[in-house]
């Protein structure tokens, strides 16, 4: 007990994750037990209209409030469902969709083109709010977990991290938790002894699979929308030259604490690759090769130049970690680390920031901090998320 439902909606926006977890301890005794996980898709007519405003297309006020509301809807539908059959939840956490991210800007290697007292602090959106949440279910709901963060010159991201740490820590082995979603987004464990959870770090990697999605939909005109099992990527060859002259690019040469999300890795920057492909004479299908392995080395080099080590396992969890070839060519460039992935580690791959959410939740509820001030950059940790009771209480 308690009994908790995390909600999550990721950035490829294929659907809304739900977990319903029986969460016992706290931090350094935490358990969770998933008693159930579906994904339940968004009706397509909303897809395609989140999926606009994460292009940047311009919503006037009205249309925003719509959109929030729809969301909230059918989060609040997800919530109910994945009860039933199970005894009722004391709590949600959900995560909302992500529609806007714009991470902090960093002092030092930006201009400081300060329109306004505080355009250097972050920004992110997520809509779906929980006070409708709330209403709808009946249950008393925390949602909006990265602004605080974001208030405190921190990315907002990534916010996995401090339940990683919980879930996967082993007094013998260091690892890294790699979510492979539309972005792909790690954490370090160091051996959990001593001051280790000081010593947790993370940040996003880059692309996951947004670019691969991309790229699928555009050369099949939209029919196919991902590269199942990477079966078509594993019938090209990737163009090294390329794959190196986009890891040149800043956001993988940066160092942490960084985040990121749709707005850098989204459609201008495919059709950017698109063309640079074309430069190289490459196939529809050495393109889409050459995208996996920018995921893939993207991954690799940024464990080699920010990790204190390179990690001993790899736990994958995400699509991505569905993903054959992709996880082939990292086995492949990791050598001496062991890849694996969450479910073998005892975590469902697919609901695990689902259930990152039910957790931090929790945390809200107890008055933990949920964020790691050496992972988001944040000044100090906070609490993350406003809570919403349910009606009556
Ligand atoms: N069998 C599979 N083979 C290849 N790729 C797959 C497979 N199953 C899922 N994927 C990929 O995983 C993606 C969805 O991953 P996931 O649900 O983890 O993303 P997300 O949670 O929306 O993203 P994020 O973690 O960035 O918020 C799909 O868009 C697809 O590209
Ligand atoms: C702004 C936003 O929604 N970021 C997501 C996204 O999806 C993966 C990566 O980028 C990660 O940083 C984050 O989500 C996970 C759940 C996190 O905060 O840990």
């Amino acid at each position: 007990m308690p009994l908790v439902i995390g909600l999550i909606s990721g950035t490829s926006v294929d659907g809304i994750d739900a977990a319903l977890v029986d969460i016992t301890g706290t931090d350094v005794d935490l358990k969770i037990e998933l008693l159930a996980g579906a994904t339940y898709p968004y009706p397509e007519t909303l897809r395609e209209q989140i999926l606009q405003v994460c292009a940047g297309a311009a919503v006037s006020m009205a249309e925003l409030a719509e959109l929030d509301d729809a969301i909230a809807i059918q989060f609040a539908q997800a919530a109910r469902d994945i009860q039933i059959s199970h005894p009722p939840a004391d709590l949600i956490g959900s995560h909302g969709q992500t529609v806007y991210h714009r991470p902090p800007l960093k002092l030092g290697n930006q201009p400081a083109v300060e329109t306004l007292p505080g355009a250097s602090l972050g920004y992110t959106l997520q809509l779906g709010r929980g006070e409708l949440i709330a209403h709808l279910t009946g249950i008393k709901t925390v949602s909006n977990f990265r602004a605080a963060d974001m208030a405190a010159q921190g990315q907002g991201a990534p916010l996995v991290p401090k339940v990683d740490a919980y879930l996967f820590s082993s007094p013998t082995q260091h690892q890294c938790i790699q979510n492979i979603g539309g972005i792909g987004n790690l954490t370090y464990l160091p051996v959990r002894q001593d001051d280790w959870i000081d010593r947790v770090c993370g940040w996003d990697t880059g692309p996951g699979n947004t670019l691969l999605d991309l790229a699928v939909q555009h050369f099949t005109g939209g029919s196919q929308t991902y590269d199942q099992d990477g079966n078509w990527a594993a019938s090209g060859t990737p163009c090294d030259a390329l794959v190196e002259q986009w890891l040149s690019q800043d956001y993988f040469q940066i160092a942490p604490p960084k985040s990121t999300g749709r707005e850098l890795f989204g459609w201008d920057y495919f059709n950017q690759c698109l063309v640079e492909g074309e430069a190289y004479n490459l196939t529809p299908t050495d393109l889409l090769a050459t995208l996996t392995e920018l995921t893939v080395r993207s991954i690799i080099m940024s464990y080699q130049n920010f990790l204190p080590q390179m990690p001993q396992r790899v736990l994958l969890c995400g699509g991505g970690s569905r993903n054959l070839y992709l996880k082939q060519r990292l086995t492949d460039q990791l050598g001496a680390s062991q890849v694996l992935t969450t479910d073998e580690a005892g975590v469902s791959a697919d609901f695990k920031e689902a259930i990152a959410f039910a957790v931090l939740a929790h945390w809200r509820n107890l008055g933990i901090p949920g964020n790691l001030p050496k992972v988001t950059g944040a000044n100090s940790a906070v609490l993350l998320g406003n809570v919403y009771p349910s009606l009556g209480a």
